[in-house]
């Protein structure tokens, strides 16, 4: 099956036949995927340790300034902060609160290593090696993979961690393309546990703002 799509803009979240689902994607799979995918590769039905992320902070690590902080309100988390237009504001569709909008200014582009620190909590299974691997793309171009471990958790936790995202040195003209491109920039995020796909969420990004918007 084709696991890609074409253009961030464009790409169709149809859910993943169950013939994908059952057919076991590995981490070594996702690391070589080279495009944004046009399915999730797991149902939400996956996520059999209960993981669920209660809180998110992104920020600077030269200056310590915060850029972006959300915590979960008591039913929902990660669905679309900035009310965009995926429809995953829709309670009957499977895929909300898998995809998350985000709109920086094209300052947030100059940063050069970023902390990204998640609160989650587990279920009653222990999780063990728990690993997000992450793909950043604008358009067709692979910026960055990043592969982050999260490590053991006991069952019935609540946990907190900061992972470290260097930047990519980008060249001039990119970046001007992708400030240019509103949400033609996006990510899959991977969960894994015991590389066991668990858990499949997307992401798109503005650099535009603050530019006559
Ligand atoms: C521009 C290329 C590298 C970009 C690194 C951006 C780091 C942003 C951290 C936020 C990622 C959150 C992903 C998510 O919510 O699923």
């Amino acid at each position: 099956m084709s696991l890609v799509g074409n253009k961030c803009e464009s790409i169709s979240l149809v859910e993943a036949s169950r013939d994908e689902i059952l057919s076991e994607v590995t981490p070594d799979d996702v690391l070589k995927l080279d495009k944004i995918t046009d399915t999730y590769l797991c149902s939400p039905e996956a996520n059999v340790y209960d993981i669920d992320f209660t809180r998110f902070k992104i920020r600077d690590l030269e200056t310590g300034t915060v850029l972006f902080e959300i915590a979960k309100p008591p039913t929902d988390f990660g669905v679309d902060n900035e009310g965009g237009e995926d429809g995953s504001d829709d309670p009957l569709d499977p895929n909300a609160g898998r995809f998350v909008r985000y709109q920086f200014t094209p300052q947030f582009l100059k940063l050069r290593t970023v902390g990204a620190t998640v609160e989650f909590t587990v279920g009653a299974r222990p999780v063990t090696h728990f690993r997000m691997i992450e793909k950043h793309f604008f358009r067709d171009t692979l910026l960055k993979t990043f592969d982050f471990e999260f490590g053991f958790c006991i069952p019935f936790s609540r946990n907190t961690c900061e992972h470290i995202y260097e930047f990519p040195t980008l060249p001039h003209d990119l970046v001007e393309e992708m400030i240019a491109a509103p949400f033609e920039t996006c990510s899959d995020s991977f969960y894994f546990v015991d590389n066991h796909l668990v858990m499949h969420n997307k992401a798109d990004y503005a650099y535009n703002g603050g530019i006559n918007n």
